[in-house]
Order: structure tokens, then sequence, then C-alpha cells
């Protein structure tokens, strides 16, 4: 179990910090604390606020993904999914949503827009080569292997 901070900013009370809405639930939902509703014409994206900011241990990352059912329903997507949270971000978590579907979407305060999952991210270190180690697939990609 990490422990993960979360802090709620002004004004936002009234919206619900991220929550798994089953015990196993692999996402916990990010609410909308726009202030006002806003209505995301077809093809339109808007940055969402979500009310809170958080710290984690630096070896996570936190994904934001879109949920299913907006996208199937409404065609409301992330635009940058999966959006990448640093561990040492402290800003206001946002979600960046698009309208890829055909009909005008209306997200109210409070609505749930998105979810987030929390990853662990190994610690690497990048070294520069002249030479990498032969393997059977070699430079082989993109569909090389058949349809
Ligand atoms: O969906 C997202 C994606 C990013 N962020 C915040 C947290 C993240 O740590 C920071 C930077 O994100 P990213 O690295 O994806 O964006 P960038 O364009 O590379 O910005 P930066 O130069 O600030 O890293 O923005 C969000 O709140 N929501
Ligand atoms: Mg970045």
């Amino acid at each position: 179990m990490y422990p993960i901070q979360l802090k709620r900013l002004p004004g936002n009370e009234d919206v619900a910090l991220p929550r798994q809405m089953s015990e196993w639930a692999a996402g916990f939902d990010l609410h909308a604390a726009v202030t006002e509703p806003i209505v995301l014409a077809p093809g339109q994206r808007a940055l969402i606020p979500t009310g809170f900011a958080m710290a984690m241990p630096r070896e996570l990352e936190a994904q934001i993904r879109p949920r299913s059912g907006l996208a199937f329903k409404h065609g409301i997507t992330c635009l940058n999914t999966p959006g990448t949270i640093d561990a040492d971000y402290r800003g206001e978590v946002k979600v960046l949503l698009v309208n890829l579907g055909q009909d005008p979407f209306t997200i109210e305060r409070g609505e749930r827009v998105a979810q987030m999952v929390f990853q662990r991210v190994p610690q690497v270190i990048l070294e520069e080569v002249q030479e990498l180690s032969d393997t059977a697939r070699g430079e082989g990609g993109f569909g090389h292997t058949g349809k």
C-alpha cells in the first residue's frame, strides 16, 4: 500500500475527492470541479479542473484515463490519454477532455469525467552506445510479421 496525499483546493469542499466505485476498481474516478457547466461542442476540447492536488511516492506515476461509458455513449475521451501525473507535480490535477461525438456534451460540476490509475515507474539510467545487441526481430516492426 502506497500512501497518496490529496489536498482539496479552496472552494471545492462540495466536489468529491477521487474514489473507487467498486472494491477492486483499478481506477479512482475524477470529479469535475468546473464552476459552471461546460458545453463541449463536437471536436472541441477543454481542460477540466478536479479541485485537488496530490503528492505520491517518487516511484509512482498516475495515469489519467477516459471512462469507457462516456466514450461509448457520447464520444467523450481524454485527448492525451493516458495523461501523466508526475510524482513531483503539486498543481491541480486536470483532465483534458475532447468531444469526438456528434452532439454537444455538457459537463456538470461534480460529474465523473475520467479515472486515475497509479503505476510504479521503474527507475532507469539511459546510456548512449555505438552498437546494440542482436535479436531475431532486428529492425522489423510496424506489422512486418503480417496482418
Ligand atoms: O492529463 C494530465 C496531464 C498532465 N497533468 C499535469 C501533471 C503533470 O505532471 C504535468 C505535466 O504533464 P506532461 O509532462 O504530460 O506535460 P508537458 O507538456 O510535458 O508539460 P511539462 O513541461 O510541464 O512537463 O501536468 C495533468 O494534470 N493532467
Ligand atoms: Mg512533461
